[in-house]
């Protein structure tokens, strides 16, 4: 088996060839424990899958010919026409790497490579409870503190910026921080989304307490105010949304992002579709490092115009859109609304006819779904769960269906739930689980790592039967 890692952002396709075994656990790399369980012998599993999943021995850094990162961030001329020459515009198009030396070319992209970021508030260490960053410390030991980010190599300059002057507006508004909900306050956390375009949208979310509606709209205009006419404005926000939340997190439909300003949705360019992107929806946070993990999806698939392509947990819909043009038919399924409404107008807007997206719960839509298309044409399954994992209901599905015969199962924390989805797709038959069909068998596993100077990594498994 191989075993190969995508480096996310890198801006050429090489080959680096490396004799070490990786997941055996000298990895050339310090992505480890990517399988926590890959050399764990489970009874009654097939001596295959065990040696799939020990026996990787090379590493392929597969790099991408495009310019991302930082550079991306700078802020669109309003100065009329172009300073460039046509000379010079040609070749931004044609050859768009030109201004860099090969050796820059073939740099993988690991700095501030993240398209969101969210903030937390909190006591800063010097006390002050209007503080904009990160938590360090657990809330069980009472020691959390919340500390700014503007040294941390995965965020770009501009997440930054937004955080240091939502920091500003809190530190000059007569509202209290919430910081914990039984004891009142307002102002929680930021969410930051940036685009290749540089565009740029911010999220606030605000614990409403007992304020009127009037009370609301005053805090929702200064806000408003601050970043489109006050010091906020050297942001350059493209959008500015405002939610209203009393839990951790609240869907759209619980409590409605409100636009305060600006366009609605943020594009995102990916294989060369424009994608967009509701402030509620799912998006992989490194877009360079999205386009390797989907293109190694495709490949893995093996899709091709006989094959139906299921994406379980589409979220905007990404992997099945970019993979489409390879399929006879896309079928996606997704729980949040606004997301699939998002990979309903990507297809449109991309010409895209042959993808059906569904909203609702994978563990409801996939089985009587699956009950439509079994028998018609062989199916290809791709899953990518949220952390939580898959519904056993969904892996029910997907193992009792035998049409599927190729499942690629991506994953970016493979503990918990996930290990239990994938011991289930591959375990002997199981009448008790209502795990009837033929065992998946783990064939290849390949990282790619969409979050460098970080212990995660997205892995995918293909499977097959
Ligand atoms: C890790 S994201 C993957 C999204 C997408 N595949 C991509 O690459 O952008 C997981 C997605 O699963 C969705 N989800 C969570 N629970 C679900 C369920 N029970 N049924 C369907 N989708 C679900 C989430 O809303 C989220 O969009």
């Amino acid at each position: 088996m191989s075993v190969c890692l995508w480096m996310a952002g890198i801006r050429r396709r090489v080959l680096v060839h490396s004799p070490r075994c990786f997941l055996s656990g000298v990895a050339p790399f310090s992505k480890q424990l990517l399988l926590p369980w890959g050399a764990r012998q489970l009874p009654g599993w097939s001596r295959l899958f065990l040696d799939t999943a020990c026996q990787g021995n090379f590493v392929h850094v597969i790099a991408k010919n495009c310019q991302r990162g930082q550079k991306h961030q700078k802020k669109p001329s309003r100065l009329g026409p172009p300073e460039s020459s046509w000379q010079e515009r040609l070749a931004d198009v044609v050859t768009p790497l030109w201004r860099l030396s090969y050796e820059e070319q073939l740099k993988p992209v690991i700095n501030g490579y993240r398209n969101k970021s969210t903030f937390s508030v909190n006591r800063g260490p010097d006390g002050n409870p209007k503080t904009v960053g990160y938590y360090l410390g657990t809330w069980r030991d009472g020691n959390v503190v919340c500390v700014q980010s503007s040294h941390l190599k995965n965020i770009p300059e501009k997440h930054n910026q937004v955080a240091q002057y939502y920091e500003v507006f809190l530190r000059q508004s007569p509202l209290e921080p919430c910081l914990l909900f039984h004891e009142g306050g307002h102002w929680r956390e930021l969410t930051v989304r940036t685009n290749h375009q540089g565009h740029t949208m911010a999220i606030v979310t605000f614990h409403p307490q007992e304020l009127s509606q009037e009370e609301l709209c005053v805090q929702k205009e200064a806000i408003k105010e601050f970043f489109l006419r006050g010091p906020g404005a050297v942001c350059d926000l493209t959008s500015l949304y405002f939610q209203e939340s009393t839990m951790t997190r609240c869907s759209h439909q619980q409590s409605p992002y409100q636009l305060l300003f600006g366009e609605p949705y943020i594009f995102e360019g990916l294989l060369g579709l424009k994608i967009r992107i509701s402030p509620d929806a799912f998006f992989q946070v490194n877009t360079a490092g999205a386009e390797m993990l989907y293109q190694t999806v495709g490949e893995l698939s093996g899709v091709n115009a006989n094959t139906i392509l299921l994406d379980i947990c589409c979220g905007t819909g990404a992997i099945g859109l970019s993979l489409a043009q390879h399929a006879s038919q896309v079928l996606g399924i997704e729980l949040v609304e606004q997301a699939v409404e998002d990979a309903r107008w990507t297809a449109a807007f991309n010409g895209i006819t042959n993808c059906e997206f569904h909203a609702g719960r994978a563990e409801k839509i996939l089985p009587w779904l699956l009950k439509s298309k079994e028998g018609v044409q062989p199916v290809v399954a791709v899953v990518n769960p949220p952390r939580a994992g898959l519904h056993h209901r969904v892996v029910q599905a997907i193992r009792n269906c035998r049409a599927i015969r190729t499942l690629v199962f991506v994953s970016c924390k493979l503990h918990g739930e996930t290990t239990r989805n994938i011991t289930e797709l591959c375990c002997p038959p199981d009448s008790a689980k209502k795990l009837l069909g033929e065992p998946f068998v783990l064939r290849q596993a390949v990282p790619v790592d969409l979050f460098p100077h970080t212990a995660h990594c997205e892995l995918a498994l293909l499977c097959t039967r």
